[in-house]
């Protein structure tokens, strides 16, 4: 017997299956409690076995996704000091100024690097400031891309950016991973920033970054601080609500036999999210023929103070464009007296606060609609401004509902009722695809709402016939290849697309060039590097 290969033999049992460990993989993992515990066990499998692991949460990718993402992910992130077992992404702090470069040299990528997702931990989902515990939610979003769109996991780079954090208890906590710090001011933070930005384009030349869970303020700035010279978007200020209200328009305005430019839309919550998406819904209307100031006219915007209106002292920057001018009276604080002064067609939820949307509220809603559009957005679950079952029971099924975690489907007067999860899953794939295989130089507005547009179409006769918002969440490699296209077409239009022999390939070339590309768990080399 050759040195070494007995000690091999009894590393692998002798009638060693792979295909029944992958079935002992999922027994193991369904084994366990907690989600906690399963987001753990997959971890160590991810470690251990990458191929099974992506293997597995494609063929289960309804059980699995809530566990690497939304909501489960939101636990990880709160418990990651303590739950911890090995390292998984890359952390750049802000004692690393000066020579980020050689810190993100040491990640194995380099020139491959295609993907990146960024977090500075200060606002993940609606849990507040978690500091370096962020780490999860960018691999998580990661794992979205290689699960959902087919990007090569080698070419990912998940990082968190640690500048400190000011939740004490995190300072306080002996077993913290990251720095036992306040978070610097802007002026250190901005310098840090660019130097950081700087060192990504010098490595990792080709790389697209997308800023996830930056609080407010900095989420906006830096991404108009960088998003003209460097490939950056921000999936939080954005596009799949726009996907689902377009369908869910639909349904409303027919129920109520309006046109759909008479839709009225109150935001419950104007932080990065609120704000942002309802930047992105003033395109509902303006390609229905109506001007900005009639689009803006049909967006109310609320927030912990109540109605936003102009005459409001301090207001911040980020909340001006919405703020109304036809309200002058005292400020309109309960929920209920600004539905009754706005009657909107629909609600969303980005406010960060559970079951904000009471019985009174739902029964308003569905007073004024026949079929009410109820989003609430908010993440993770734990933090939703409604859960499924009540909306159904308190619009007697008329609810036309999306919420941002995953909800079940519920019984109902005899009737099975379906809920929309409006969760940026289903869009950042997809426009990651489409921006990378484009080559862009910018991820532009147009690319954006290409790719929410794709999304609202690619439902299926039989899920329009049931009446879905957005499709079936199994389909997500399918979805993903309809955004691609569409935001590889826009991004050609636009004309920052550096892969220019794409613009000559018919739509059904693209279209199969674009599947061609996805990653599938057969290839051992694109190991998580
Ligand atoms: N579904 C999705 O795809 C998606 C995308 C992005 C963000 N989100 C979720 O949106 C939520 C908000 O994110 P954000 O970055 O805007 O957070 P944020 O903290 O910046 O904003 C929260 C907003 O809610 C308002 N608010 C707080 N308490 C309120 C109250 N009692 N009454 C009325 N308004 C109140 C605040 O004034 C603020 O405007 C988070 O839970 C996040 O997970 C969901
Ligand atoms: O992470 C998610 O589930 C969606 C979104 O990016 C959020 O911040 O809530
Ligand atoms: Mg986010």
């Amino acid at each position: 017997m050759a040195p070494g290969t007995a000690s091999l033999a009894l590393r692998t049992p002798p009638y060693f299956c792979q295909t029944d460990h992958r079935q002992r993989c999922l027994a193991q993992l369904r084994s366990k409690v907690s989600g906690l515990e399963k987001y753990i066990y997959l971890n160590g499998l991810k470690e251990r076995d990458f191929i099974i692991f992506y293997e597995l949460v494609l063929a289960n990718v309804l059980e699995l996704i809530p566990i690497l993402y939304t909501p489960t992910v939101g636990d990880a992130c709160s418990n990651y000091s303590h739950i911890w077992r090995h390292s998984e992404g890359l952390y750049i702090s802000i004692e690393h100024k000066g020579h980020i470069r050689d810190v993100l040299r040491a990640w194995p990528a380099g020139q491959l690097a295609r993907i990146a997702v960024v977090t500075d931990g200060s606002r993940i989902l609606g849990l507040g400031d978690l500091g370096a515990n962020g780490l999860p939610i960018a691999i998580g979003k990661l794992d979205l891309y290689i699960v959902g769109a087919g990007v090569r996991p080698s070419t990912t780079v998940p990082i968190c950016l640690d500048l400190g954090t000011n939740t004490q208890k995190f300072i306080d906590d002996p077993l913290y991973l990251g720095l036992r710090r306040k978070r610097p001011d802007t002026e250190e933070m901005d310098a840090f920033m660019q130097e950081f930005i700087d060192s990504m384009k010098e490595i990792f030349p080709h790389l697209l970054v997308q800023f996830e869970d930056f609080s407010t303020d900095n989420a906006f700035r830096y991404l108009d601080l960088f998003r003209t010279k460097y490939c950056v978007f921000n999936d939080d200020v954005g596009a799949v609500v726009l996907s689902g209200f377009i369908n869910a328009a639909k349904l409303s305005s027919q129920a109520a036999g309006t046109p759909l430019h008479d839709q009225r839309i109150l935001f419950f919550g104007a932080g990065s999210a609120g704000i942002g998406v309802a930047k992105q819904l003033m395109s509902f209307f303006t390609v229905l023929g109506l001007s900005e100031e009639e689009a803006k006219n049909r967006i109310y915007t609320v927030d912990s103070k109540g109605l936003i209106t102009a005459d409001r002292k301090g207001l911040q920057a980020h909340k001006t464009y919405f703020a109304r001018t036809d309200y002058t009276g005292p400020p309109l604080t309960s929920l209920i007296d600004i539905i009754r002064f706005v009657k909107p067609t629909a609600l969303l939820g980005l406010s960060t606060i559970r079951n904000a949307f009471t019985e009174e509220v739902v029964r308003l809603m569905a007073k004024m609609n026949k079929r009410p559009i109820i989003f609430p957005l908010s993440n993770p679950v734990a933090l939703c401004e409604v859960d499924f079952a009540d909306a159904v029971q308190w619009t007697n099924g008329s609810v036309i509902f999306a919420s941002g975690s995953p909800y079940k489907s519920v019984e109902f007067k005899g009737k099975t009722y379906e809920p929309g999860q409006g969760n940026n899953m289903y869009i950042f794939p997809g426009l990651g695809l489409g921006t990378i295989l484009s080559k862009a130089k910018h991820v532009t507005d147009s690319m954006v709402e290409r790719a929410s547009i794709a999304l609202s179409d690619s439902l299926t006769r039989e899920e329009k016939e049931a009446q879905l918002v957005y499709p079936r969440l199994g389909r997500i490699r399918d979805i993903s290849v309809e955004i691609a296209f569409a935001v590889i077409r826009a991004a050609q239009k636009d004309g920052v697309d550096g892969n220019t022999l794409f613009r000559n390939l018919s739509d059904d070339v693209l279209f199969d060039t674009i599947k061609s590309k996805q990653w599938m768990p057969i290839d051992r080399r694109s190991s998580v590097l």
